[in-house]
């Protein structure tokens, strides 16, 4: 049988590639976000991807470009950061980073500090030139939250389903 080559990933990666899952359950057929909520003992406190409020899946538009705001998805979906925060499994995040597939937009950077939230660190930048990325980051510097863009500086990581035998790391 074919051996599985043991992976050990690192901390920022192990977090970013959870928000990178997190955003693979998105139905937004543009933008999938993921988020991550991590404490200050490296346990993972919240998980959040971009969707419809509960209850509302299949039933509002994803659409982005229709000239009737009310048929676009901007009103209605809810950020991945938002979801990440209200499904914390803590009783608050305070002092917690925040691993985020996209640059948070200004409405999520309210929500991070808020929240007691003290680090950022994202991986997209796609919109770095919007007037809601530009408020995100005068709100999130003013109010001293640690940004960071995540360098992964490696190989993507494959995630198989195939349960293979492990590498032997004694073997001679
Ligand atoms: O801070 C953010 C900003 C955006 N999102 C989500 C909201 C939307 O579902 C997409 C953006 O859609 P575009 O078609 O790229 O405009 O990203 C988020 O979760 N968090
Ligand atoms: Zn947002």
């Amino acid at each position: 049988m074919a051996q599985q080559e043991r992976v050990v990933l690192n901390r920022s990666k192990y977090f970013m590639a959870t928000a990178l899952l997190s955003a693979q359950r998105s139905e937004d057929p543009n933008t999938q976000v993921g988020a991550c909520i991590v404490n200050q003992e490296e346990n993972i406190v919240g998980i959040g991807y971009n969707r419809m409020p509960n209850g509302c899946d299949g039933k509002l538009p994803w659409e982005r470009e229709s000239e009737e705001w009310l048929d676009n998805k901007y009103p209605y979906v809810c950020h991945a950061e938002l979801n990440a925060i209200v499904n914390k499994t803590s009783a608050d995040v305070k002092g917690c980073a925040i691993y985020v597939t996209l640059f948070p937009c200004n409405e999520c950077a309210k929500l991070i500090i808020q929240a007691g939230i003290k680090d950022v660190i994202y991986l997209s930048d796609k919109y770095h030139g919007d007037k809601k990325t530009i408020a995100s980051k005068k709100m999130l510097n003013t109010a001293n939250i640690n940004v960071k863009q995540f360098q992964s500086g490696e190989e993507d990581i494959t995630i198989t389903f195939t349960v293979g035998e492990m590498a032997d790391t004694n073997a001679p």
